[in-house]
């Protein structure tokens, strides 16, 4: 699986020259042989979720656009996520579509971001968030979602192979970002796509550090802070070898785990 990694920066509250810009590299990641394309969070407005009355996406405008762009150019397409206004409220959604333009997964970030007014302004999801691309079980989450291990390891238990990660993470707890990131794959034996945006909006200045993880820990990809596409050839057949070598999922004790759940 040929990835691209669009580590963009994002013009606070102007859907329409994010549309622009996300549309421009796609089409640079397709002419350079990508096979899947993602995204980062909340790319359509970035975090003006005081606007996101006027702004959010309530038309399916990005799903339209992303199931178009799929089948024009049979490529699947991680949609990082966007602000969506749906019944019940505003959420912050990742959209996936494969290669035959089918949307294969929607999900709403789970976990609420405190420190960036999530919890004021967003619903919070409850789905799971896997899906199939090419025949592969992958999984999705949203940013703050990674501080959520038993949240990624429900995607691994339900088959994940590959997790993408779409984000706007600070550059001020990049660290975490990094190293959380490897910790996922290691303990996970999986791939983590993990797609954060560049430059900065009238709170933060944001990280990049755009990864790609294999599961036995290496960085594969790191785009740093350089805007623009990160490539990544992905080799799955790394996940069942490394899933042998250490057994982790064979070597699981549900039962104990279960036995010391606190339950408040
Ligand atoms: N957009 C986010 O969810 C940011 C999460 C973050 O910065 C963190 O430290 O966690």
């Amino acid at each position: 699986m040929k990835i691209a990694c669009v580590q963009m920066d994002i013009a606070f509250g102007q859907p329409d020259l994010n549309f622009q810009q996300a549309a421009g590299y796609m089409e640079e990641a397709v002419r350079n042989g990508a096979e899947t394309i993602v995204l980062p969070e909340m790319w359509n407005t970035g975090y003006a979720l005081t606007e996101l009355e006027a702004l959010a996406d309530s038309t399916n405008r990005t799903l339209d656009f992303l199931v178009r762009f799929a089948k024009e150019h049979n490529v699947n397409i991680v949609g990082g996520s966007v602000s969506t206004k749906k019944q019940g409220g505003f959420y912050n959604t990742m959209y996936v579509v494969n290669n035959s333009g089918e949307l294969v997964s929607e999900y709403d970030k789970a976990h609420r971001f405190g420190l960036m007014d999530e919890h004021i302004h967003l619903e919070e999801g409850s789905g799971l968030g896997t899906f199939e691309l090419d025949g592969t079980v992958c999984g999705g989450v949203i940013c703050y979602d990674i501080r959520f291990p038993e949240w990624i390891r429900a995607q691994a238990l339900n088959g994940a192979k590959v997790v993408f990660v779409p984000a706007e993470w600070p550059e001020a707890r990049i660290d975490h970002w990094r190293i959380l990131l490897q910790a996922r794959a290691i303990e996970n034996q999986c791939f983590i796509v993990a797609v954060n945006r560049v430059g900065s909006d009238p709170k933060n200045e944001f990280g990049g550090s755009s990864m790609v993880i294999a599961p036995w820990g290496e960085i594969r990809l790191d785009m740093q802070k350089q805007e623009g596409i990160g490539y990544a050839d992905i080799d799955l057949s790394e996940v069942e070898e490394v899933r042998k070598r250490i057994p982790v999922f064979a070597d699981r004790r549900d039962p104990l785990y279960d036995s010391f759940k606190k339950i408040d």
